[in-house]
């Protein structure tokens, strides 16, 4: 039983520890969120080689990533639970106990780990990882096992009617600002923001992208046990597995992508123009999964693509993604459009600026990104937004097209930028309905012309797309 087996591996910085009585994948899921929270690591980064280097597999690896990504996710409530349960703040108290208490109090409010299971190895974890705090930990436990969560969330959060943006973020384990920036983007619906956060607190479906004219979705989700996609015609849900052992994945027939990034990449490559359509623009292209689909479209109907990147291991990696597709990569700035020669004025057909955002739309990909991000992040990448975004109304021509996306749905990113930027870059810009350009009898897509996708409508990041016409 996965409670009492013995643990073989070093912890990260090196040291054997101690005691070798807590299960390894107690000890990997510890390791992974100590790393996440002491050194800044991403818990996707970090997890695979801690479950290589326990030799986790199987139940036990899945185990032990439910552990470390439920427990990032749900940090926010859990250290509000273990402040009221130790009676001080959790900030003060030491923190590889304070990880070992987060991973308990998971266990126990959110699994259905036995409660005398979920305290007993959380006190063997922190035998071995904060001496002389077992007593202390037990206690804590207890006090959190006395309550389930909901009578917890009832004990501590603010009241709905009183302070409903604190209750919700409480309860849902999301920071204020998030759950306001969600609320106002949904309109002020409060039901549909509780849905949403519910969703971000869910584990994420995997999705693949059948290139088109390379793989065909029906047999790709034969192939890998999932299903066809509801909305985009290259998707397939992953049923299980690894995306990689795939082979169309491993020859390049197919990629991993959210639907919803499916979903924009198209409705650029769908939008009707006039005259000559065979130069595209790809201006913030890494790690390249949208220039992988648009570089198979444009294969397919004879068209180029060049795809920017200004990171140089980003744009190493759209090489990767699009090997064997017509697209030229250029390590560069996006915003150099007129003076780096390879980015000419008014030169391209369609243009895509998929620009660096918060992220906020894929939250449920990255447990501990909503705690990273903050509000004062927005001004930064906002100017950014803008000088990309004009960039790319300076380097479509006149009757191309130039799909804004983000994914985040954040007003400030979204609506505002646009606005902005179409304002400032001088030329004449319409907006195009966006929503035509998706597949037909979508759901849920608003009023336009500009379409905000959601985890809880459509099952995809929360992707935003604008799409502008230069006049
Ligand atoms: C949201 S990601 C793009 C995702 C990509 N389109 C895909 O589907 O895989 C934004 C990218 O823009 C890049 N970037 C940031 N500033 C840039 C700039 N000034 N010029 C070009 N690329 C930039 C970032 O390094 C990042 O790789």
């Amino acid at each position: 039983m996965r409670d009492t087996a013995p643990r073989g591996g070093t912890d990260r910085r090196g040291a054997r520890p101690a005691r070798p009585t807590v299960d390894r994948p107690r000890y990997a899921a510890y390791q992974a969120v100590a790393a996440v929270n002491r050194d800044d690591a991403y818990a996707n980064l970090v997890l695979p080689s801690i479950l290589r280097e326990e030799g986790l597999f199987g139940r036990d690896a899945a185990f032990a990533t439910e552990l470390t990504y439920g427990t990032l996710r749900h940090s926010g409530t859990l250290d509000a639970i273990l402040t009221s349960a130790a009676g001080r703040d959790v900030q003060r108290i030491d923190p590889p106990v304070r990880d070992a208490l987060r991973i308990g109090a998971y266990q126990l409010l959110h699994t259905r780990v036995p409660p005398h299971a979920a305290v007993s190895s959380t006190v063997d974890l922190v035998r071995m990882v904060g001496q002389g705090a077992t007593g202390f930990a037990n206690a804590v436990l207890r006090e959190v096992a006395a309550c389930d969560l909901d009578a917890w969330v009832s004990r501590l959060a603010p009241s709905m009617e009183t302070d409903p943006i604190g209750h919700l973020a409480l309860a849902h384990s999301h920071p204020q600002w998030i759950v306001r920036a969600f609320s106002e983007a949904l309109g002020g619906d409060l039901g549909e923001t509780t849905r949403l956060l519910i969703e971000n607190n869910e584990r994420p479906p995997v999705h693949l992208c059948a290139r088109p004219g390379l793989a065909d979705p029906v047999e790709l989700a034969d192939a890998s046990g999932g299903a066809p996609g509801a909305f985009s015609p290259y998707a397939v849900y992953l049923g299980g597995g690894a995306p990689g052992d795939l082979p169309a994945v491993a020859d390049g027939r197919a990629h991993v992508q959210d639907e919803g990034s499916q979903l924009v990449a198209n409705a650029l490559a769908v939008a009707p123009i006039d005259g000559p359509d065979g130069r595209w623009l790809d201006l913030c292209a890494g790690p390249g999964g949208k220039a992988g689909l648009l570089g198979a479209l444009a294969a397919q109907r004879d068209a180029r693509v060049t795809a920017v990147e200004v990171a140089e291991h980003r744009a190493r990696l759209v090489e990767g993604a699009t090997r064997g597709l017509p697209v030229t990569v250029l390590h560069t700035d996006g915003r150099l459009v007129g003076a780096e020669p390879k980015l000419p004025e008014g030169h391209f057909d369609r243009v895509l600026v998929d620009a660096p955002c918060t992220g906020l739309g894929s939250l449920r990909r990255r447990p501990e990104s909503r705690w990273r991000r903050q509000p004062s992040d927005l001004p930064a990448l906002t100017r950014l937004q803008r000088e990309l975004l004009t960039a790319g109304l300076r380097a479509v021509r006149p009757g191309g097209v130039v799909a804004y996306v983000t994914c985040s749905p954040h007003t400030v990113e979204t609506h505002v930028t646009v606005t902005e930027a179409a304002r400032r870059s001088g030329a004449s810009v319409d907006f195009v309905d966006a929503r035509p350009l998706l597949p037909a009898g979508m759901p849920g897509l608003g009023d336009g012309p500009t379409v905000q996708l959601w985890p809880h409508r459509h099952g995809t990041d929360a992707m935003f797309l604008a799409v502008l016409r230069r006049g």
